[in-house]
Parts: structure tokens; C-alpha cells; sequence
């Protein structure tokens, strides 16, 4: 079966991201294509380098401004060969509705609200959002999305029974991942791979844990071992 972790490829160095592609890309098919990497290497190279391994591009580009400029972002992204590409739900109900519109018909891209970031604390969603909870913030985000036409979500394994049990037919790709053995680093809503299943991810996202372990562990034995948690 088609592993269902995405590696977030958090590099700077070219010769460094092919090597952990061809290194990892023989446990899973998935890799994530975000700030970090584009910003040393460019998006075009990224994307090139994920699919010369037969690989899926999750591009984690997390848009975010007026709805014309980011649907002008979209139409030019959807023409590289990527599988899933992020907007932030924040950016607005009109910002939504552009964004999947300017995704062509024949396009199989699919595209990902990002509701509140798993490196927010409850007393940081308090201070921006002013809700006691951050399910609250997140259900709220999660009805916008979906009722302007978003099916696939990014969410914090935290809040993410509740959305799946709210949003059935939706994919929910789920970051702030870590496994017993490894550091929290700058997440806040955080849960172990085998959480993350039983709570109802379609796809979980990692990054430090593999491609920087703390233990010295290779990152394909790290890979593997959180495949196996998460295959449970
Ligand atoms: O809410 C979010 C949205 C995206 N991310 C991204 O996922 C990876 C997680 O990396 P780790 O090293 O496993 O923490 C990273 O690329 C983020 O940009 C997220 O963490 N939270």
C-alpha cells in the first residue's frame, strides 16, 4: 500500500535534497515543497528535482492576499507539475472562491485550506482570534472553507476529529507530528503518527523528525519507523 506520509522537505541544499529524495523515496512517494526550499533553490528546481523520483509535490505555498493576486498565483502554479498546493482559509471567503476558480477544469490539483497553524498555542489563537479554545477558531475556519467549495484541509491533530466527523467526504493532511522519541521543536499542537491515525488523518506531514532527527537515527530508519506507527 502507498505509504501516506509526506516527507516536508525542509533544505537548503541542493545536493542534500536530491540525496534525501533518492534516500527516502523508496518508502514513500510523498514530498513537501515549502518556504525553506524555495526560497534557496526556487520553485521550478523543487518541483523538478520531487517528480525526476516519480514522486507527488505537496507545494505548501500557503497563500494569503487579495483574491486576485492570489488566483493570478494559482493559475501560474497549476501549470507545474504539482498534486496539492496550500491557501490559508484566513485570507477570506472571496479569496477561497478566486483561488478555486482559477484552478483549470482538466487540472488535478487539489487545493488545501490551512486552518490555524499547529504552531499556535491556545493563548496565542486567544490573543489573535479571541476564542477560548482553539477548536473554535478552527471548526470556524473549516465552515468557511468547505462552504465555499474547499475539500481537503490542513489541521493539527488536535482539532482533527472534530472536523472529520463534521466534514466527512474532506481529506485532512495533518502537520505537527512527532513520535515519542523525538523533540516538539516550534509546535504547539502537536500528536504522535499512531494519534494522528486513530484520529482520522489521510495524510500526515513530517519534517524534523526524519530530516534532522535528534537521535542520530538515518532519516530513512526514522521514515520508517514512523510509516509503521502510522500503518498500525
Ligand atoms: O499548520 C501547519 C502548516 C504547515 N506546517 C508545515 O509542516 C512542516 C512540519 O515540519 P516539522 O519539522 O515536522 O515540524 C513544516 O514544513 C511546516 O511548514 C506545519 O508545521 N503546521
Amino acid at each position: 500500500m502507498e505509504s501516506k506520509v509526506i516527507v516536508a522537505l525542509d533544505l537548503e541544499d541542493l545536493r542534500e535534497i536530491e540525496e534525501t529524495v533518492r534516500e527516502l523515496s523508496i518508502l514513500t512517494k510523498w514530498f513537501k515543497i515549502g518556504y525553506q526550499m524555495i526560497s534557496s533553490i526556487g520553485i521550478k528546481e523543487s518541483v523538478r528535482i520531487v517528480k525526476s523520483f516519480n514522486c507527488n509535490v505537496f507545494l505548501d505555498m500557503k497563500l494569503y492576499d487579495i483574491p486576485n493576486t492570489v488566483a493570478r498565483a494559482i493559475r501560474n502554479l497549476t501549470k507545474l507539475d504539482i498534486d496539492m498546493l496550500t491557501i490559508h482559509i484566513s485570507g477570506g471567503s472571496k479569496m477561497i472562491k478566486e483561488a478555486l476558480k482559477s484552478i483549470d477544469d482538466g487540472s488535478d490539483v487539489k487545493l488545501l485550506g490551512v486552518t490555524l497553524l499547529t504552531s499556535f498555542s491556545k493563548e496565542e489563537a486567544k490573543k489573535i482570534y479571541n476564542q477560548d479554545e482553539t477548536i473554535d477558531v478552527v471548526k470556524k475556519f473549516a465552515r468557511i472553507g468547505y462552504d465555499m467549495g474547499l475539500r481537503g484541509f490542513v489541521c493539527s491533530p488536535h482539532e482533527l476529529k472534530a472536523l472529520k466527523s463534521e466534514f466527512s467526504d474532506c481529506i485532512f493532511v495533518v502537520p505537527g507530528i512527532r513520535p515519542s522519541w523525538s523533540l516538539k521543536n516550534d509546535q504547539e499542537r502537536f500528536a504522535t503518527p499512531y494519534e494522528a491515525k486513530l484520529n482520522g488523518a489521510t495524510y500526515i506531514v513530517v519534517g524534523r523528525p526524519i530530516i534532522k532527527p535528534n537521535n542520530n537515527l538515518k532519516p530513512s530508519y526514522a521514515l520508517k519507523s514512523i510509516i509503521e506507527e502510522f500503518s498500525k
